[in-house]
């Protein structure tokens, strides 16, 4: 049995189609992630798996439970951290969580053991109302909540986004911890290096899986050499001469830098020897002065952009 089992969903609102024919199998105790701009469905699917969405088709299953149907048995073994703060701001933070103890007929005493760790930080501000906490304790805070039943799998919508570096950090090894303890994680985020914590991710793209591997599959997949290029002055006329360079194949920013590859043919037409020689001089006539070039181990982030660019669609961002 999966502990989540996604079969064709799809799910419109209106003209506008957040989810399309999505299908995902994770099993028990997974840190599974669902990686993807804003848009991209990575909410419209939690919602379905909490049971707060009906999909227009499509069959979703949790903890062996059919959505449809299956509410009662599915709400009470997923904890669900939505992406918006969902806490009450006018309750203290041991009100909210004995409140949401209480929602499932249980205590924060019956099962504090697995939310200590993440609760002892947060233990001197118990009676701060939670309105008023730090973006990085509303965050766990919220966990704390959505962990305080007990759940086989917990849902967490976007929990690091807005959240300072060092929360971010904390918040996985936290994950970390939990899975140890056999819970089933199906986390979303739009940043990339978190993707590469998860056992698994699914990268979407507007409502579709573009590709389900392991981070390390989906970097060794990458097809052909990247190269990171940098230059004195701003990054966007040096942007501009790879884009107009006839052997480039792709190029982005990618921070302070542009990641780059060439064309397959660009090292058999070199006229220096090598296609790295040739975009040298190159750059070199476009008036752009110590340029670096170098070689790059792709990141998810890369791989991304490459699957981006691979499809039709004209919002593909790698165009030249
Ligand atoms: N209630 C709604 N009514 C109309 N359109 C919606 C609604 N909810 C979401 N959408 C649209 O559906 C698409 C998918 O949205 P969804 O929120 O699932 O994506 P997401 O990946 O979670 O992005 P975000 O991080 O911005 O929430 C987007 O185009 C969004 O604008």
């Amino acid at each position: 049995m999966f502990a989540i089992d996604l079969q064709h969903l799809s799910k419109s609102y209106g003209p506008v189609q957040a989810v399309q024919d999505v299908s995902l199998r994770v099993p028990p105790g997974e840190l599974f992630g669902l990686i993807g701009p804003d848009g991209a469905g990575k909410t419209t699917l939690f919602r379905i798996m909490a049971t707060l969405l009906l999909p227009d088709a499509g069959t979703a299953a949790v903890a062996g439970h059919d959505t449809r149907g299956g509410m009662r048995a599915i709400r009470e073994v997923v904890g669900y951290m939505p992406g918006r703060f969902s806490l009450y701001p006018d309750l203290t933070v041991a009100e909210n969580l004995d409140f949401f103890a209480a929602l499932f007929r249980t205590t924060v005493r019956a099962n504090y053991e697995l939310i200590r760790d993440i609760y002892e930080p947060l233990a001197p501000f118990r009676d701060r109302r939670a309105g008023a906490l730090s973006g990085g304790m509303k965050q766990k805070l919220a966990l704390c909540c959505a962990l305080i039943h007990k759940p086989e799998v917990l849902l967490l919508d976007e929990p690091t986004t807005g959240v300072d570096a060092v929360s971010r950090q904390e918040f996985w090894q936290v994950l970390g911890q939990l899975k140890a303890r056999g819970i089933t994680i199906m986390v979303s985020t739009p940043y990339m290096d978190e993707a590469a914590r998860c056992e698994r991710v699914a990268l979407l793209q507007e409502g579709q899986v573009l590709r389900v591997d392991t981070p390390a599959a989906l970097q060794a997949a990458y097809p052909v050499p990247l190269y990171a290029v940098r230059a004195t002055g701003s990054l966007y006329p040096l942007l501009q001469s790879l884009r107009a360079y006839p052997a480039t194949r792709t190029v982005y920013a990618f921070g302070e830098e542009a990641h780059l590859s060439l064309l397959p043919a660009a090292t058999a037409a070199a006229t220096t020897g090598t296609a790295e020689a040739d975009l040298l001089g190159y750059l070199a006539r476009a008036g752009h002065a110590q340029v670096q070039l170098r070689g790059l181990t792709p990141t998810i982030e890369d791989t991304f952009m490459e699957l981006l660019g691979a499809r039709p669609a004209a919002t593909a961002p790698t165009a030249r």
